[in-house]
């Protein structure tokens, strides 16, 4: 916990008819109770109390009048003070409560004084301390379809009054129909007048927003979005995330739960949670960003079955995972990659990436320097410097997870020591096996086993990778596949409508965060640090109260 640092403020208040002396610095506020006797009292509630600045909501101005509060009011006011009633000052601070599993909720005290001078310089000095980086103007789009249904009612039910509560202006939008909010931001919204932009949605909300934003932003700064070489621009505007939909995986890797609450917290208090993003290209010609998974094979089919039964609302996923699970096709192919250098962090480490993360520090920082030396030379990372790594195979899941993808179904996620802005992804490649050993693989995304302890799994932390399925390698490769490629053409399409006659597919498809790909050969690389939410990352979790409270100072 942080030192107060100098006081700006300090005064006797009372709170719930206890006085307490209260005291403000740039980073903490303290109010900690007046005792006659120093003799410690096990049985009286925590005298000492102490909220960070940056995690005020908001304060309002109160009066209180024999004991019963009303909400500031100018009319009620210049009322009393005609009528000659005792009526002392009072002021409230909304704060962030931490409960259980990394959820926030809005807290409050409330402070009485009978001067009315020092109240309002109360409220104008912690008024003033919260200016500095937090959101004033919203753009909020809702997608009133995804999960459950559920957006607009969270929106507005749970989202919204917090936000006027801290003084926020939104102008919210409704989709009417997908993409709408993507091309919104590409072409129409006047992000100037905005602090940033709302998705209230799952992953695939999410998804359009990013391709709006992160478009805008390259036409805007001269940059061309379809070239793979091409250094993207970050993008200024923070984009917060309501989880309104049926996985949800980037809103919970990124703060620790799907809570509504929560998330509206994090954006109120102006949190910044850097993200990588990966560009997906075939034959130079753009597809789609990533952030969190790229999975071609189980993945990829698991979303392409579970679209057809969208009606089922979250549960369509385990429905089709389970029949996919049964299916057991896999794909051949080649995967090329470019192993990340110079970084800290493997895959297969124990440390875990969390809010003030120092790997994503360190590996950022190398990243920016890597990048103004590639503007120098262009070939540095290209196939010419002989880095990249081939392996052929035949596949059962080929996964690109650029975060953990950490979600309710998996709490540690798809690659559990990925980092959210290392500018690397994690490249898993799970080999032709029995079902019995795929099984063991994905149970263990549920327990505390390392699911990549096994020998027909491979991880690697990459910057660029691609795939070429076999039926699309080289003309000699096709001549010869031609006549059995014939015959799985035809079977493909058999097995697709009886899976069970146990002959495979050549090809699956990408789930791009949730979003199908219509190509199956790619080429991606990562963007570290591309875009920024409002979030901080995954809290530690606090083992015991540390000596650095301040309320023992
Ligand atoms: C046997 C239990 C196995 C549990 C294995 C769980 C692994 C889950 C990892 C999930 C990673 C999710 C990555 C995120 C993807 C999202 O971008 C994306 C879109 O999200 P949105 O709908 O919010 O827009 N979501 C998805 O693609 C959903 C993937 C869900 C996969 C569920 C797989 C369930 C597998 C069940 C197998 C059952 C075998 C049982 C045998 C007796
Ligand atoms: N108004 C709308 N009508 C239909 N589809 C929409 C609308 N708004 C957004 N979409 C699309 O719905 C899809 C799923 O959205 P998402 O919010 O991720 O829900 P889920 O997590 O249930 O998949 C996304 O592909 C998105 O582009
Ligand atoms: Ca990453």
């Amino acid at each position: 916990m942080e030192r107060p640092g100098r006081l700006l403020l300090q005064s006797e208040l009372r709170v719930r008819n206890a006085a307490y002396d209260v005291s403000l610095s740039r980073s903490l506020l303290i109010w900690k109770r007046r005792t006659s006797s120093p003799v410690y009292h096990p049985f009286r509630p925590s005298v000492c109390h102490s909220v960070p600045v940056s995690e005020i909501i908001s304060v309002r101005e109160e009066e209180e009048e024999n004991g019963s509060r009303q909400r500031d009011d100018g009319s009620w006011k210049k009322i009393r003070e005609r009528e000659g009633k005792d009526c002392r000052q009072a002021f409230t601070v909304l704060y962030v409560e931490r409960c259980r599993q990394h959820r926030w909720r809005c807290a409050e005290v409330t402070f009485t004084c009978s001067d009315e001078a020092v109240c309002q310089h109360w409220v104008s000095s912690i008024r003033e301390q919260l200016a500095t980086s937090r959101p004033k103007h919203l753009l909020v789009y809702i997608n009133p379809y995804g999960g459950k249904r559920q957006g607009k009612r969270i929106y507005e039910q749970k989202v919204a009054p917090l936000f006027t509560q801290a003084g926020i202006s939104t102008s919210v939008i409704v989709t009417e129909y997908a993409n709408h909010a993507r091309d919104h931001l590409k072409m129409e919204a006047e992000l100037k007048k905005f602090d940033g932009v709302v998705c209230v949605g799952g992953d695939g909300m999410f998804s359009e927003i990013i391709h709006g934003l992160i478009w805008r932003t390259q036409i805007d700064c001269g940059v061309d979005p379809n070239s793979p070489e091409e250094a993207l621009s970050p993008c200024s505007l923070r984009i917060g995330i309501i989880p309104a939909g049926s996985t949800d995986c980037i809103c919970f890797a990124s703060v620790g739960t799907n809570d509504p609450v929560t998330s509206a917290l994090h954006i109120i208090v102006g949190d910044s949670q850097p993200l990588d993003v990966c560009s997906v290209h075939h034959n130079n010609m753009f597809l789609r960003y990533s952030v969190s998974l790229l999975g071609y094979g189980f993945y990829g089919d698991v979303l392409s079955d579970s679209e057809r039964k969208r009606w089922m609302g979250p549960a369509r996923y385990d429905f089709s995972g389970l029949k996919m699970f049964l299916t057991h096709h896999y794909y051949e192919g080649t995967v090329s990659y470019l192993p990340a250098k110079g970084i800290i962090g493997t895959p297969r480490d124990a440390t875990r990436c969390r809010s003030g993360c120092v790997i994503c520090q360190h590996n950022g920082q190398l990243n920016s320097e890597r990048s103004e030396k590639y503007e120098m030379d262009e070939a540095s990372d290209s196939e010419s410097s002989g880095e990249w790594r081939t392996i052929r195979g035949k596949f059962l899941a080929i996964n690109a997870a650029s975060m953990s993808c950490a979600c309710p179904r998996s709490p540690k996620g798809l690659s559990p020591a990925a980092h959210l802005a290392d500018g690397t992804t994690d490249l898993i490649l799970v080999r032709k096996c029995s079902r019995f050993n795929f099984l063991r693989h994905l149970l263990r995304h549920t327990s505390k086993d390392d699911q990549f302890d096994l020998t027909f799994i491979e991880v690697h932390r990459v910057r660029r990778f691609r795939f070429m399925p076999r039926h699309c390698q080289s003309d000699s490769d096709l001549e010869l596949d031609l006549h059995e490629n014939s015959k799985r053409q035809i079977f493909s399409q058999i097995c697709k409508d009886h899976p069970a006659c146990g002959c495979a597919p050549a090809y699956s498809s990408w789930n791009c965060d949730g979003e199908i790909l219509t190509h199956t050969g790619i080429d991606v690389r990562v963007h570290g640090q591309l875009i920024k939410l409002f979030a901080r990352g995954i809290e530690e979790l606090p083992v015991f109260e540390d000596l650095s409270n301040p309320c023992a100072i």
